[in-house]
């Protein structure tokens, strides 16, 4: 029976770890980091998530807001906004809530975001300094998985890593993040084999969105399987995309839904807030 990586614990002490360092900061030179985040529109999980970072950042002493705007704000509307919290100087970090309206561009307002306050790891030149392996603010999600690698301390270095998903926030991040740490990386797609891939992976990752996509008896033995995945079943049950029973008699290590990656996004993104108010990255 695998080991159950608890997420939840772990992200405790994430955000313990700096809410330690936010006091040393104000104590030494009465900084004090803010998070700006912003939310359009009703979608009842951003909701949700919105309102656990605005818990978060106080709980670790930021300063948060939070600009929630009407569904039918224009785009260029939303653009203003964002350009106005990147001239904000009490603003060390700014995100917006995905996902968006249909009819605003996603990709253009994250772009807009000033890099140096893209607390997300989502603006084209963090993903280009992710690639190119230079310092740089990460994706919170990714992020999120390799601290838990380490903490059940598993050592990418030599190791097959499998991750099923190629999503601009989560499937490539993820692997230049394993990629980094000398693990030989398989990035899988819906045109993959997967039985095959998966058979192969010391590290499993998967973030595809897909209830228990992964089935148990495709895991190599002993391997650590990380699941991204949270999908709401009919009877609002949340399964990730792996058969986790099945998964944990092969796995060595698995991640839980929910109570796995899930609240590591939000602590990372706590720390993230604190290494752009720094500029520590
Ligand atoms: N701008 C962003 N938008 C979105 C991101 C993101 O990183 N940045 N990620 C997701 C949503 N998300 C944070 O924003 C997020 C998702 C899930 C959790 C979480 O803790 N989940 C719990 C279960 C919660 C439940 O019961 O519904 C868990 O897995 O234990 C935190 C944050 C999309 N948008």
């Amino acid at each position: 029976m695998a080991q159950l990586i608890d997420g939840k614990a772990i992200a405790a002490r994430v955000r313990a770890e700096v809410q330690v360092e936010v006091a040393r900061l104000k104590a030494d030179r009465g900084l004090i980091p803010g998070l700006a985040v912003v939310r359009v529109g009703e979608d009842p999980a951003s909701k949700i998530y919105v309102t656990g970072k605005k818990k978060a950042a106080e709980e670790v002493g930021f300063r948060s807001w939070e600009h929630h705007f009407d569904a039918s704000i224009s785009q260029d509307e939303l653009l203003a906004q964002v350009r106005r919290l990147n001239d904000a100087s009490a603003v060390h970090g700014i995100l917006v809530q995905l996902p968006l309206p249909k009819h605003i561009d996603a990709e253009l307002i994250i772009s807009t975001v000033k890099p140096e306050k893209d607390v997300d790891g989502f603006h084209p030149i963090s993903a280009g300094n992710l690639s190119l392996g230079r310092p740089g603010l990460r994706p919170c999600t990714p992020a999120g998985v390799m601290r838990l690698l380490e903490e059940v301390g598993c050592n990418p270095s030599g190791k097959r890593a499998v991750v099923v998903g190629r999503s601009n926030i989560v499937g490539k991040p993820m692997a230049l993040m394993l990629l980094q740490k000398d693990a030989t990386v398989t990035i899988c797609h819906r045109k993959s084999d997967l039985p095959r891939e998966v058979a192969q992976a010391d590290i499993l990752v998967v973030a595809v969105g897909v209830p228990e996509l992964i089935q148990g008896d495709w895991i190599k033995p002993g391997a650590v399987v990380i699941d991204v995945g949270m999908n709401r079943k009919a009877d609002g049950k949340l399964v990730g995309d792996v058969a986790f029973q099945a998964a944990s008699q092969r796995a060595s290590a698995i991640t839980p839904v929910p109570g796995g990656v899930g609240p590591m996004t939000i602590a990372m993104l706590m720390r993230n807030t604190l290494l752009a108010a720094t500029g520590g990255v």
